[in-house]
């Protein structure tokens, strides 16, 4: 496993927004080293720069200081339309442009390979009928968008991102509209896609039960500091005691949860 090959590497990352010109910085220092064909969680408290991180990490924030590679080429190197052949990323905020069917929307993600008004070719539909498979999303392909549930909809747009076939997936809480059940498939599926297709995929995730037990790796976020690594080593840093600033949220290290302590 040690000699897997890495996808996303950050060195001494530092991240942030700009405000009235100057670089206002959430983290600083992190570390990353992302391998292929595991699915990896991004783990933290509100507010603590996780979708800033994700951000970064795709190209749509310029990093405040350090070093950011994808498959081992500076971000700096490539050009807009290069990295979306490289990440394919599902955020929180969606755009929904009216009248079309789920499949139009899943097809979209073919967008970086397509020359301009060119058709489908072969290679094309083979990777939106995978994403149609992994999505579960056959029986709902000819539907118009603006007619489904609000978890319904994040499947198609993580579909759309599989479609785009990249080697790198990143998605912002991508679990956030699903009921136990779809959030436990969901997990399922981006292990599959990672193993089957050999890519990395990163996903921010507040089920943190979940990730604990069905991550490959995990990121963990704090105030001062972030940590990457397998779940059980993670744990035994003690990162998760006292996570939430809170004395009645325990967390236990045997059952990978967090407890209400009466
Ligand atoms: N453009 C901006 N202007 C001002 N503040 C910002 C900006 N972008 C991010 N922040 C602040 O940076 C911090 C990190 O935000 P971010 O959205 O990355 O956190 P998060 O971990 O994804 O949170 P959540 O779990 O609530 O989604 C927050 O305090 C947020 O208010």
């Amino acid at each position: 496993m040690e000699d897997t090959p890495i996808s996303l590497r950050t060195k001494s990352l530092a991240i942030g927004y700009k405000y009235k010109g100057a670089n206002i910085a959430i983290q600083e220092n992190i570390n990353l080293s992302l391998p292929q064909g595991q699915l990896i969680s991004l783990l933290g408290i509100n507010g603590i720069g996780k979708t800033t991180l994700l951000r970064t990490l795709a190209g749509e924030y310029t990093p405040l200081s350090g070093e950011l590679y994808i498959l081992d080429k500076s971000i700096k190197e490539y050009t807009r339309e290069e990295i979306a052949t490289k990440i394919s990323v599902v955020l929180t905020e969606k755009v929904i442009v009216q009248n079309l069917t789920v499949y139009d929307l899943i097809r979209i993600g073919r967008t970086p390979h397509l020359k301009r008004n060119t058709l489908l070719r072969e290679e094309d539909i083979k990777w939106i009928d995978k994403a149609i498979y992994y999505c579960q999303l056959e029986d709902l392909k000819g539907r118009n968008i603006s007619e489904l549930s609000d978890g319904q909809l994040q499947r198609v747009f993580i579909a759309r991102a599989i479609a785009q076939n990249t080697p790198i997936i990143l998605l912002d809480e991508p679990s956030n509209h699903l009921d136990f059940h779809h959030k436990v498939s969901l997990y399922k599926i981006l292990k599959q896609l990672a193993r089957e297709e050999n890519k990395t995929i990163l996903l921010s995730n507040h089920d943190i039960d979940l990730a604990l037990k069905l991550s490959d790796q995990i990121i963990v976020l704090k105030e001062r500091f972030s940590i990457q690594g397998k779940i059980k080593e993670v744990v035994q840093m003690n990162v998760f005691d006292n996570f939430f600033n809170d004395a009645s949220i325990s967390f236990c290290p045997e059952q990978l949860r967090f407890t209400l302590v009466e």
